[in-house]
């Protein structure tokens, strides 16, 4: 049986010689990813909005590993003409693209009523649009002649995703787009995938919701009674990009310590506002009103 595990020199050189693309490849997930797609010995490149954090970010992983593994390049995803641009730059540098990670995105929380038609905009054109953008792109400049694997990064949206309606429909619309490229790109030898985080800390991701703590609140709803850390997202995009991955197409894993089968993260209050049931009830039995 030891033959079939991976040694750990066959796993340093899992992906060298490869070549990877990770939107928002300096924070959070997108961080965790890049160090373990370079430990791993691929070059990545990093995508994102903010240049000094990329540039800051690439300098600091090549001191540490003494190789020019990372590679910044600033492209706000939801315009199309700096994708396009990504990529070419991209085959351009290094020859190639094997790997794409769509990582890069986001979202405020809002009651669905309360988002401006501004704000539905930004969230969609972000995670749905841009991630459309990323895969036509990285298909026409290099990955329909020469295949590749692609992971995209969504949501635990099993039971939508109230409190974050617009993110909810955007990422649902990637993983159904996943599945319809899992078979249109078949031919061309493009396998694409994506992984469902639940609540995973880093500073950045909790910053974004302005409330210290307020991820670790949510705990009692997580069967794992944890919250999820970065490396455990990016050991199964890894797995999901590599040869050991080989036949996986068109899925998506749930990296969330089960809460997608748990609770959700939004409360629904007391009320008596439903249509009334046909049984008998009692005041004792109605629920109080707060509306
Ligand atoms: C219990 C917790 C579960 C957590 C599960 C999920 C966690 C994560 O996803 S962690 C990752 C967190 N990181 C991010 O979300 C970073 C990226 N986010 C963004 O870039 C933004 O949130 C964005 C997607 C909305 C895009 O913003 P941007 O392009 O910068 O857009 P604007 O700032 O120009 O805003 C446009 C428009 O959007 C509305 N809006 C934006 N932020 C908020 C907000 N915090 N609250 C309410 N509304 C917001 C607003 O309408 C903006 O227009 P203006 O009002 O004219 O500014
Ligand atoms: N942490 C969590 O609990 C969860 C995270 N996710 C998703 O995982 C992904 C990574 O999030 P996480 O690492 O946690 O949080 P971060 O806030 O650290 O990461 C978000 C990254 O996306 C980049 N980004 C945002 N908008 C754009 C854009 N228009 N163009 C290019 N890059 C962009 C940001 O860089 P910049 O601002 O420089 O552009 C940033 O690096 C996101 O899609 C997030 O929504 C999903 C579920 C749960």
């Amino acid at each position: 049986m030891a033959a079939f595990k991976l040694n750990s020199v066959l796993r340093r050189q899992l992906f060298v010689g490869r070549v990877a693309i990770v939107t928002g490849g300096a924070t959070g997930i997108g961080g965790m990813i890049t160090n373990e797609l370079v430990t791993l010995g691929c070059r990545v490149v990093i995508a994102a909005r903010n240049e000094d954090r990329l540039k800051e970010f690439a300098t600091t992983v090549n001191k540490n590993t003494g190789h020019d593994l990372v590679y910044p390049i600033r492209c706000n995803i939801r315009k199309e003409e700096e994708v396009s641009e990504l990529m070419s730059k991209t085959v351009k540098q290094f020859g190639k693209i094997d790997y794409l990670v769509n990582n890069g995105g986001g979202q405020f929380a809002s009651q669905t009523e309360d988002i401006s038609a501004k704000g539905w905009h930004a969230v969609v054109e972000t995670n749905l649009t841009g991630t459309f953008y990323c895969l036509k792109h990285v298909y026409d400049k290099y990955m329909k002649k020469h295949g590749g694997s692609i992971v995209n990064i969504i949501a635990d949206i099993y039971k939508g995703f109230p409190g974050m309606a617009h993110t909810g429909a955007a990422r649902a619309g990637v993983e159904n787009l996943c599945k319809t490229l899992a078979v249109e790109w078949a031919k061309n030898g493009v396998r694409i995938n994506c992984v469902a985080p639940g609540i995973i800390y880093s500073e950045t991701a909790e910053a974004n919701y302005g409330q210290k703590g307020m991820f670790e609140s949510q705990l009692y709803r997580i069967p794992a009674w944890r919250l999820g850390d970065t490396s455990e997202v990016s050991s199964v995009v890894c797995f999901l990009l590599s040869p050991g991955a080989s036949y996986v197409s068109g899925n998506t894993v749930y990296i969330d310590g089960a809460q997608h089968l748990y609770k959700s993260t939004y409360e629904v209050e007391q009320h008596s506002n439903y249509p009334p049931p046909n049984y008998p009830t009692t005041e004792a039995t109605t629920p109080k009103s707060k509306l």
